[in-house]
C-alpha cells in the first residue's frame, strides 16, 4: 500500500455556517467512483456531504455531469482514477472486463465493489463479483462494501433503513481506509473478513425472509386445519343437522374462532421444543452431543414462530372488536329484544352470563398484552438493551434452575429452553443452535 494510504481519510464537512455546500477543501480526501448511473449518483452525493473530494470518471462525461453535485468533477474513467487511492466500482459486473483498459492506472489502489449480482448470476458464478474483479486487477486490492446499501438509502443518509455495512477483503489496511469512510458517511462497518466472503455479502441482499418459510406455512396449514374444523362444527353440521343456512359465518366468525386456536397452538410450539431440548439433555446426562437437526431447526425459529402466534392474537382481537359492527349480530339483538317483548320480559340479566364475558375479556386483554410484552422484547433493538438475566425474566421461567440442581452438567440448558428469541447475549455470545452445536465441539 502507498504512503498515501496512512493519511485520515475523513475530510471535513462540506457544509458551511447557513448549512449551504460549499467547495471541497484542496486537502479533502480525493475518492474516485467509476460509472455514472443510480448508484454512483448517490454515493457521490454522500461522499460530497460527508467531505470527500468526488472525481466521477464516466464514458460520456458531458452526458452525466449534470447529474452529479456541482462540486463533484465528473471526467473520463482514465483522468479519474488517476489520482484517488480509492475508487468505488459502480458498474455492473458484466462490464468489469471493459475497465482493463485501466489497470496501469489503477495499480497498488484500493478498488472497492459495490456491485450485487442477481439470483441467477448468483447461482451461475461459483466466484463473487468481487473475486472476479480482483482476478481481473491483480496489482489492485479489492475491497467489498456496500452492497447491502440501496442507491436510495444510501441517498437519504444513514437515518433510514439498515446503518451496518458489511466490508471484506484480503488486505487489512485497505479495509482499514474503507472502513474509516464508511464511518464519515454516518454508517457503521462491519469487518466479515477476507474476499473469500465476499459471495457470502453480496447474497445477503438475495434473501427472502429466509427464517420465516416455515414458520410461516406452519401457521397457514394450521390456520386451514382449524378452519377446516370449525367450518364443520359451526357451519356445516347445523345445515346437515337441523338445515340451518349459517354460511354467512365464513368470513368473520369462523375466521375469528379459527385465529386464537392457532395463536395457542403456534405459542405451545415456542415452547415446546425447549422442554424437548431439556429432556433429551435429561435422558442423555450430558450436554456434550449434539441435538437432532429437526430439533435444532425447531430452536432456531421459536422468534418467528412466536411472533406469528402475536399476529394471530392481535387479528382475533381486532375481529373481535368487529363483531359487534356485523349485520348478524345486529339482527340476532333485535331478534331477541322482539322475543323478549313477544315474552312479555322486561328485564334480561343472566347474571352467569355476565361474569363469565366480563372475566372472558378481561383474560383475552391480559393474555394479549403478556403476548405484546414477549413479542417486543424479542425485538432485536429492545432484546440488546436487556442483560440475559432480565431477557430470560420477561421471556420465560428457567426450567435449568432445577435441572441444575439435580444434574451440574447441564448448565447450557438455560439457553435451549429460553422463550422467543434464540439470541445472543452476555453469557451466550451465540445464537442458540451455534452454541449448541460450539459445546459439542468442545
Ligand atoms: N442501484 C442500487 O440501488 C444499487 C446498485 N449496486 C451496484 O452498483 C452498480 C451500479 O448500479 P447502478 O448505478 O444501479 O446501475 P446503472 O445501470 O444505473 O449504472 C451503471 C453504470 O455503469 C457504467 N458503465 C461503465 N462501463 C460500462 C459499460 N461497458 N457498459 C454499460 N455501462 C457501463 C455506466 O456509466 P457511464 O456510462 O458514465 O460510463 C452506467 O451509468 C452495480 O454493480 C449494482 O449491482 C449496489 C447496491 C445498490
Ligand atoms: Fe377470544
Amino acid at each position: 500500500m502507498s504512503g498515501e494510504m496512512e493519511k485520515p481519510l475523513i475530510g471535513r464537512r462540506l457544509v458551511d455556517s447557513n448549512g449551504s455546500l460549499v467547495e471541497a477543501p484542496s486537502e479533502a480526501p480525493k475518492v474516485g467512483i467509476l460509472g455514472s448511473g443510480d448508484f454512483a449518483r448517490s454515493l457521490a452525493t454522500r461522499l460530497v456531504d460527508s467531505g470527500f473530494n468526488v472525481v466521477v470518471g464516466s464514458r460520456n462525461p458531458k452526458r452525466t455531469a449534470g447529474l452529479f453535485p456541482s462540486v463533484a468533477q465528473v471526467t473520463f474513467q482514465v483522468d479519474a482514477v488517476s489520482s484517488p487511492e480509492v475508487i468505488f466500482v459502480a458498474v455492473f459486473r458484466e462490464h468489469y472486463s471493459s475497465l482493463c483498459g485501466l489497470s496501469h492506472q489503477l495499480a497498488g489502489k484500493i478498488l472497492v465493489d459495490v456491485s450485487n449480482p442477481t439470483e441467477q448470476e448468483h447461482l451461475q458464478h461459483r466466484e463473487s463479483n468481487a473475486e472476479y474483479l480482483a482476478s481481473l486487477f491483480p496489482t489492485s486490492t479489492v475491497v467489498k462494501a456496500f452492497n447491502v446499501i440501496s442507491a436510495w438509502a444510501l441517498q437519504a443518509g444513514p437515518r433510514d433503513g439498515n446503518r451496518q455495512v458489511p466490508i471484506c477483503g484480503d488486505q487489512p489496511e485497505a479495509k482499514r481506509a474503507v472502513s474509516e469512510m464508511v464511518h464519515a458517511m454516518g454508517f457503521m462497518p462491519v469487518d466479515v473478513g477476507s474476499l473469500a466472503s465476499a459471495r457470502e455479502v453480496e447474497a445477503i441482499p438475495l434473501r427472502l425472509l429466509p427464517g420465516w418459510k416455515v414458520p410461516t406455512l406452519l401457521a397457514l396449514g394450521l390456520f386451514v386445519c382449524f378452519y377446516a374444523y370449525n367450518f364443520i362444527r359451526d357451519v356445516l353440521q347445523p345445515y346437515v343437522q337441523e338445515s340451518q343456512n349459517k354460511f354467512y359465518k365464513l368470513p368473520v366468525s369462523v375466521v375469528n374462532t379459527t385465529l386464537p386456536c392457532v395463536a395457542y397452538v403456534l405459542l405451545s410450539l415456542v415452547y415446546l421444543p425447549g422442554v424437548l431440548a431439556a429432556a433429551l439433555q435429561l435422558r442423555r446426562g450430558t450436554k456434550y452431543r449434539r441435538f437432532p437437526d429437526w430439533l435444532d431447526h425447531w430452536l432456531q425459529h421459536r422468534k418467528q414462530i412466536g411472533l406469528l402466534s402475536f399476529f394471530c392474537a392481535a387479528l382475533h382481537a381486532l375481529y373481535s372488536f368487529c363483531l359487534p359492527l356485523t349485520r348478524s349480530h345486529r339482527y340476532d339483538l333485535v331478534n331477541l329484544a322482539v322475543k323478549q317483548v313477544l315474552a312479555n320480559k322486561s328485564h334480561l340479566w343472566v347474571e352467569e352470563e355476565v361474569w363469565r364475558m366480563e372475566i372472558y375479556l378481561s383474560m383475552g386483554v391480559l393474555a394479549l398484552g403478556t403476548l405484546s410484552l414477549l413479542a417486543v422484547t424479542s425485538l432485536p433493538s429492545i432484546a440488546n438493551s436487556l442483560n440475559w438475566r432480565e431477557f430470560s425474566f420477561v421471556q420465560a421461567v428457567e426450567p435449568a434452575d432445577w435441572v441444575q440442581s439435580q444434574d451440574t452438567h447441564l448448565p447450557s440448558l438455560r439457553h435451549q429452553t429460553s422463550f422467543l428469541a434464540p439470541r445472543a447475549s452476555a453469557c451466550s455470545p451465540a445464537p442458540v443452535s451455534t452454541l449448541c452445536h460450539m459445546e459439542d465441539v468442545s
